[in-house]
Parts: structure tokens; C-alpha cells; sequence
């Protein structure tokens, strides 16, 4: 049970041109696969975003993580923060969140060890799954038929082309569904002027009249826009998710929207809490166990929420299949989730690191894998074949903003811009 080596793998995978509120995915995500190997050869794994400053913290920590055993995890969080606080350059903050970041891979990682020697899954460790199935929604974007020709390198086509209006949404949702089986829909806003995107969940709610919806816009409005925009979709939104920037500003939406608020953006850490609650800023919460602390502090952190009365969702960013397996896991071991979770799965399967078989969507769900541990296993030539894209791409970080504005130099990504 004892860490004999940390394997560090950034990789990078395929992904469509998707629009958000800070500009278009670039044509490769980066993300890192974490094997922690034990004495007696059992390997546990990871995933991770892989950008630099995750990939420093984690080469920071790994030596000192080496003779600990996987059970130790308390131990190991600990570590972890002395380590990531003794490595802050003089002068420069402490970064509690990055070193949350950094314990998440590493816990996720012990946790599937410790299923596979136990022979107990995930979800058994974390108290038991209350759910056979994980209910993801279809996460819509406005995209691009295909990634532009760029500095020589030509178009780069996806399978789901062009999504730019209504009928473009409803095209795509159609598809989705039609593969998935989702019954929750979440489209990502802030990419056009709000009214589009009301005609958009519209056009949605005409399509799908028992899906319930959501949208996102990433803090792209104003107070004024969201709470015009939340009256206008009373009855059609399920929750709408950051319409504004800050706690103070989702207050004063909150404070007249019909529907409830959700955010991922501005409650991220344990201090946000107190203020939004004593504001009453958000009624529902998207976890995240990759920058929440891990699995054990998600399911915490639900407890809190239901506390309090927040309801609780979960949160994604483009991932692979290891991630979607941890994600499995604590849904299915939170009673307090009761929304259907994000999941960016569709976007990016066809790269997927994950030996096929055990990950597979029924009506929109996830069906918690057997275990033990993560219940997945990697597949080895495609993991190889996604680090050799990593180093081939010499990127460091993602940049929406950035790579949009090769396309549209003028692009503006403010916040609060409508
Ligand atoms: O709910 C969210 O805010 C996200 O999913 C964040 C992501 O970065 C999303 O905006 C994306 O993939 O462009
Ligand atoms: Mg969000």
C-alpha cells in the first residue's frame, strides 16, 4: 500500500472549436493522467487539467509523497500543503487553491488504490452509491463548423458542425440526445447578444417540452441583463448558472429571479461560502472535485450546501475518462446531488484514454462502474499517443481568449459586457 512512484503524464486530446464567454477552445485540451504505483505493483489513477502551474505543483510534491501509503490521505493532503506553502516564493501568497488542485489528483488516485486492493469500488469507499446511474445533461455549445485554416495548418472539421442560431442548438441537442439519451439540457451562453440566446432556450423548450434546461453565460451580463433575461425565461430555465460576476451581483439577481441561481465561478473556494450564504447569492452549487479538494471534501461540501438549503450540482471542464469515472463515483455517493451533472464526455470521446467497455451512457446516465476502485483501466498506446501530442504542441496553458483573437482581433472577453 505504500506509493513507490508518481507517473506525471500531460496529454492532449482533440476538441471542437466550442464558443464560451472568453473566446473558442483551442484544437487540443491539456490534461494530465496521474498513476501513483505501490510497492506491490498496483496502480492507482488520476486526471487532472494540464496546465503548467499544476504540472509544476505536482512535480513539486511527488518526491515527498513517495514511502506514504495510499490510506494515509489525511497524511498526504497535509504534506501536500506544507510542501506547495514551503515552495511560495518570498513575497508571493500561499495558494490554498492550487494545492486543493493538486491533493484532488492524488486522492482520486489513492482512492481507486485503495479499491483495487481492497477489491471495493469508489463509490463503496466514499459511504456507498445511493444511485445505480449518474444522470448527466446534454452540455450544448454555439460552435464552429470547423477550426479555421491557421499559420498554414488547414481546417480541422468535426463531426458535429455548425451550431450559431436556434435551429443550429436545436440540431445539436437533437443529436446529442438521440446518442445519449440525456433529460437534462445545458446550453453555454454569453457568446451572442442575450436575446439570441433567450430565442435559443426558446427554441430548446419548443423541441424538448419536458427537458429541463439551463444556461450559462459565464458572468457575460449585467445585473440589469440577467434580471431582464431570468423574468423573460420564468417557467422555462430549470436554475440559470452565472449570469453575473461576484457574489454581491449574483445577490441582487437573485433577489428577483424567479428561478434559482447555480455558479461554479463565484463560490470556488471554502471562503466564498459565508458571504453567499449570508447574501443568499446562489440556491444551487456546481462541485467540482477537482478544485473542491477531492471526493471526500465534494461530498462535505454537499453536506454543507443541503445545510443551508443549496441545492447541488456538479461541474465540468473538457476531460477524459478517468475524470468521468470520479465523477461517477461521488455523484453516486452524494445523496445531496440531485441535478443531472456536466459532463464535455461528447466532445472529446473519441480520444479517450479509457479501455472501452466499462464507461458507457444509458438514458443520459452513467451507470456507476463495478469497480474495483475507479473500475476503468488505461490503455497504454493511446495514453502514449496523447503525451506525444502534449510535447509535440508546446502549450503550457488553455486560451480561449487568445486563440479567438487570431480569428477576431477585436474580440472583447469583459465580463458584464451585455
Ligand atoms: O460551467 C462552466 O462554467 C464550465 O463548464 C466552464 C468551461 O470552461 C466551459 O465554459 C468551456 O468548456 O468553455
Ligand atoms: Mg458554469
Amino acid at each position: 500500500m505504500l506509493i513507490r512512484d508518481v507517473r506525471i503524464t500531460p496529454v492532449a486530446f482533440r476538441d471542437p472549436p466550442l464558443l464560451n464567454a472568453i473566446g473558442v477552445h483551442e484544437p487540443l485540451v491539456l490534461r494530465c493522467i496521474v498513476r501513483l504505483v505501490l510497492d506491490d505493483g498496483v496502480v492507482g489513477l488520476g486526471e487532472c487539467a494540464g496546465q503548467r502551474p499544476q504540472l509544476d505543483r505536482l512535480a513539486a510534491v511527488r518526491p515527498h509523497l513517495i514511502g506514504m501509503s495510499v490510506f494515509d490521505t489525511n497524511g498526504i493532503e497535509r504534506t501536500i500543503g506544507t510542501v506547495l506553502r514551503a515552495g511560495t516564493p518570498p513575497g508571493g501568497t500561499p495558494d490554498p487553491m492550487g494545492a486543493r488542485n493538486a491533493f484532488s489528483v492524488i486522492e482520486t488516485a489513492c482512492m481507486d488504490a485503495q479499491g483495487r486492493l481492497t477489491g471495493r469500488s469508489v463509490s463503496e469507499l466514499l459511504g456507498g452509491a445511493v444511485r445505480a446511474t449518474v444522470p448527466f445533461s446534454a452540455y450544448l455549445f454555439y460552435k464552429w463548423a470547423e477550426h479555421p485554416p491557421l499559420d498554414g495548418r488547414p481546417a480541422i472539421p468535426d463531426e458535429w458542425g455548425a451550431a450559431l442560431d436556434p435551429a443550429g442548438v436545436v440540431d445539436q441537442a437533437k443529436a446529442m440526445i438521440e446518442e445519449y439519451g440525456f433529460r437534462s439540457i445545458k446550453l453555454k451562453g454569453g457568446v451572442f447578444p442575450p436575446d439570441e440566446e433567450i430565442a435559443a432556450v426558446r427554441a430548446l423548450r419548443a423541441a424538448f417540452p419536458d427537458h429541463p434546461l439551463r444556461i450559462d453565460p459565464n458572468c457575460a451580463w449585467t445585473v440589469e441583463t440577467a434580471r431582464r433575461v431570468a423574468a423573460e425565461l420564468d417557467g422555462v430555465l430549470e436554475y440559470l448558472e452565472d449570469p453575473v460576476p461576484g457574489i454581491a451581483g449574483m445577490a441582487r439577481v437573485a433577489a428577483t429571479a424567479p428561478m434559482p441561481l447555480a455558479t461554479n465561478m463565484c463560490v470556488v473556494a471554502p471562503e466564498h461560502l459565508p458571504p453567499a450564504i449570508a447574501q443568499d447569492a446562489v440556491q444551487v452549487l456546481l462541485t467540482d472535485h477537482h478544485y473542491w479538494g477531492g471526493l471526500r471534501r465534494t461530498g462535505e461540501l454537499a453536506r454543507l450546501c443541503a445545510t443551508f438549503g443549496i441545492g447541488v450540482s456538479m461541474h465540468s471542464n473538457s476531460h477524459l475518462g478517468v475524470s468521468l469515472a470520479a465523477m461517477t463515483h461521488v455523484a453516486a455517493a452524494t445523496p445531496e446531488l440531485t441535478y443531472a451533472c456536466d459532463t464535455h464526455y461528447p466532445w472529446n470521446r473519441r480520444d479517450d484514454v479509457v479501455r472501452p467497455g466499462v464507461l458507457r451512457f444509458a438514458d443520459g446516465g452513467v451507470p456507476v462502474p463495478e469497480g474495483p476502485g475507479l473500475g476503468v483501466e488505461l490503455d497504454d498506446e493511446v495514453l502514449d499517443r496523447l503525451h506525444r501530442a502534449y510535447l509535440a504542441a508546446r502549450r503550457e496553458a488553455r486560451d480561449d481568449t487568445g486563440y479567438m483573437r487570431r480569428f477576431d482581433p477585436a474580440f472583447d472577453p469583459s465580463p458584464a459586457r451585455w
